[in-house]
Order: structure tokens, then C-alpha cells, then sequence
């Protein structure tokens, strides 16, 4: 087994002329949550796409637990994703789409109501979900990544829409998971948003990996991952 629950190498993706992923390599620790942060079409997505096994690479690899994700034995209990939530069919109700999601994930339907526990959506688990606000669909779609109690989480913008009460909930949901030896790879461009939930950074512009590590090393020298981000990036338009 490798050290690194989740692994890039090189990964690079282009569209046409845009070099949309260049060349990024980063590991992400067992029982951490690691931020990958960077502003509007830094090139997160995209990376967080080649993992999940949606889209190709140019070049480069990704590796979960040491294996490609189509390789994966169990991939709804190795991994978890939360990519966008415009999959759930709006006339279902929340219990509805978690049913149909634990039929195809072979998931017991008794982990439908833990789930809907664990993020806090019981009480409106029986509206449909055409009217949900959009931190009941962020909460839905990860109750639906914990179907299968994944030991690892890949959620892209997960504080998109959210407000403040709902950010605190996720930050507080994604320490709690990481506590209890879980992995968690989250996306965001809001840094100030995510600063107190992660552990590990990895800041992304234009592509690259502008740098990488402990958060704590990062704001050693900087008052904030805002500004660490722009002495870094900085530092890379002058190298
Ligand atoms: N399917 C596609 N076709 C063409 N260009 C694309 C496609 N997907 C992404 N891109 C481009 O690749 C670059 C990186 O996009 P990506 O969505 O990975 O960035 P991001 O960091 O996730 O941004 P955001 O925070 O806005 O979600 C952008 O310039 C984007 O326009």
C-alpha cells in the first residue's frame, strides 16, 4: 500500500490553446484536509475531474490508495465525491435520490437515514428536491458521497452558495470526518472561506502548482492564505 491516499504526477490537460492543468504533482495526507485553492479556472476542476476518472489527461497520472480510480476494488467505499449538484432529478425527494443512489452503490438502505443524520438534512428528506436552497443540495450531494462511508472525500466548491452558518457547518463537518481518520481533497477559490478548515494547502494558478505543504509553513510567512497566494504567485511570475 502507498503512503499517499491520493497522488498527481505530472497531470497535465489542455483545451485548444488553453493549458488548463500544467504539469501539477501533489500528495494528499491520510486523516487531513487538504485545500486545493485557486482563483476561477486555475485548473482545479479539471484536475479533480482526471482523478474522479471523467475526463483524460495529456500526460501524467493520478493514483487513489495506489491504483487508477477505474481500478478501484470498492471505489463508493474508498471514495467519495461531491463534483456539481445538478445531477439530482428535481421531482425526487432527498430520500428518494439517496434510495436510488444505495441500489447502485449496493449500499444497505439503512444507511439513508445515518446519512441524512450526518449532514443534518432529516427534516426536509421527504420535499422534493426542486426546491431545495443551495446548502440543502450541497448537504444532499454529500450525504449521497457517504453512502458507501468512504474512507476518503473529494468535494469541488463545497462552500459555493453557502452562507456563513453553512460554511461554519461544513468546516465543522469536514474536521470532525478528518478526526475520525477519514481524507478529505477539497477545491475552493474562496481562501479566507476555508482557511480554518484545512490542514494542508495547495495553491494552483494558471495551471500550476504555485506551491504546496502545511498550512501552518504557509502562514509563517503570511498573515493569510490570501496573501500567501499572492506572494507565491507573485514569486512565480518573477522566476
Ligand atoms: N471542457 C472544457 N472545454 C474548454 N475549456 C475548458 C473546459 N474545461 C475547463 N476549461 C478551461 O480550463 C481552464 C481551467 O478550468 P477549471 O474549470 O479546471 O478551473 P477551476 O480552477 O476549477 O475554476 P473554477 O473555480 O471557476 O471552477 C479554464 O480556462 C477553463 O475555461
Amino acid at each position: 500500500m502507498t503512503a499517499l491516499p491520493i497522488e498527481v504526477m505530472g497531470l497535465s490537460r489542455g483545451f485548444g490553446p488553453v493549458q488548463a492543468v500544467d504539469d501539477v504533482s501533489f500528495g494528499v495526507r491520510r486523516g487531513r484536509v487538504t485545500g486545493f485553492l485557486g482563483p476561477n479556472g486555475a485548473g482545479k476542476s479539471t484536475t479533480l475531474r482526471i482523478l474522479l476518472g471523467l475526463m483524460r489527461s495529456d500526460s501524467g497520472s493520478t493514483l487513489i490508495n495506489g491504483r487508477a480510480y477505474r481500478d478501484l476494488e470498492q471505489p463508493s467505499r474508498t471514495l467519495g465525491a461531491v463534483l456539481d449538484l445538478s445531477s439530482a432529478h428535481p421531482g425526487m425527494t432527498a430520500r428518494g435520490h439517496l434510495r436510488t443512489y444505495a441500489a447502485l452503490g449496493a449500499v444497505p438502505a439503512s444507511r439513508i437515514d445515518e446519512v441524512l443524520d450526518e449532514v443534518g438534512a432529516q427534516e426536509y428528506a421527504d420535499r422534493r428536491i426542486g426546491t431545495f436552497s443551495t446548502g440543502m443540495r450541497q448537504r444532499l450531494a454529500l450525504a449521497t458521497a457517504l453512502l458507501g462511508e468512504p474512507e476518503m472525500l473529494v468535494l469541488d466548491e463545497p462552500t459555493n452558495g453557502l452562507d456563513p452558518a453553512g460554511i461554519a457547518w461544513l468546516r465543522s463537518f469536514v474536521r470532525t470526518y478528518a478526526e475520525r481518520g477519514g481524507t478529505v481533497l477539497l477545491s475552493s477559490h474562496a481562501l479566507g472561506e476555508v482557511q480554518r478548515a484545512i490542514d494542508d494547502v495547495v495553491l494552483i494558478d494558471r495551471g500550476r502548482v504555485a506551491r504546496s505543504g502545511p498550512l501552518g509553513d504557509l502562514l509563517a510567512t503570511a498573515d493569510s492564505l490570501e496573501s500567501a497566494f499572492l506572494q507565491a504567485t507573485r514569486a512565480g511570475v518573477a522566476a
